[in-house]
């Protein structure tokens, strides 16, 4: 289908049920064990920045209910690529060092947005299998991720004692959760968020209604390298990951849950 999900590079188009596992793992083949015998419950619609000669965004046709859908993802993108800009400069307060200093890695815009469908499920289908979640709990790959969720619930993210809370949607509101390349710009000063999409608390009748949400994963510029920042560090033996550029780290973490 020429919408789908193609290529970790291009990273764009509509991912089928099934297609992606999210998962901390990070070997290719470890990852499809889980995802045959857990295939995450959701479908999605990645949208990258508009512009890329090499990697154009898979539009839907623009007809019915889906006229001016690409304005308003493009009005969207933009929105939240400032947004990025804005976290980020005050977690550079929060380091300690110049309010700008990420502002030269964050300006290009190099971000994905994710649309998100989680279709409705029959309650049995957790208790059947027990493992099964809507999303696998991972953590995200690059700076910040601004998620966006509606009122279904099921999103929980993991505290320092390794249990799983609840992340209560509250209106008008979104999560932030900070990614890996976060992690190792700040030497795991900023640890990532391991999350997860499990059942929602329970309702009435046999089946859990679908559930939406927008993921709006931050990444430093593709082009950036990503080393640990001055000051997160006392001496060079304390630095606890090799530089890696931004772009090819995604590539690769990509790689393995597709
Ligand atoms: O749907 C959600 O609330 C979480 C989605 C998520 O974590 C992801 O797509 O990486
Ligand atoms: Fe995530």
């Amino acid at each position: 289908m020429s919408h789908s999900w193609t290529t970790p590079q291009a990273n764009r188009g509509y991912s089928a049920p099934g297609r992606e596992k999210t998962t901390s793992l990070l070997d290719a083949e470890d990852v499809k064990k889980l995802r045959d015998a857990v295939p995450d419950l959701k479908e999605s619609l990645e949208i990258g920045r508009e512009g890329e000669p090499d990697h154009p965004n898979h539009w839907p046709a623009e007809e019915g209910e889906l006229v001016g859908f690409k304005q308003i993802m493009m009005d969207f993108h933009e929105k939240c690529k400032s947004l990025h800009m804005e976290v980020m400069r005050a977690i550079a307060v929060g380091l300690g060092i110049d309010e700008h200093w990420f502002d030269g890695f964050t300006d290009v815009g190099d971000n994905t947005l994710r649309l998100l469908h989680y279709p409705e499920v029959k309650k049995d289908v957790f208790t059947i299998n027990p493992g099964q979640v809507r999303a696998g709990a991972h953590s995200d790959y690059g700076s910040i991720t601004l998620l966006f969720q509606d009122s279904r619930g099921g999103l929980q993210v993991q505290s320092p004692n390794g249990t799983f809370v609840d992340a209560t949607p509250i209106e008008d509101t979104c999560v932030v959760n900070a990614g890996d390349l976060l992690a190792r710009w700040s030497n795991d000063n900023i640890k990532s968020t391991i999350h997860r999409v499990v059942e929602p608390p329970s309702g009435d009748g046999d089946v859990y209604p679908a559930r939406y949400s927008i993921a709006y994963f931050c990444n430093p510029n593709f082009k950036s390298l990503i080393e640990a920042i001055p000051g997160t560090y006392e001496a060079e033996k304390d630095r606890k990951y090799p530089g890696i550029n931004s772009g090819e780290y995604l590539v690769q973490r990509l790689a393995a849950t597709y």
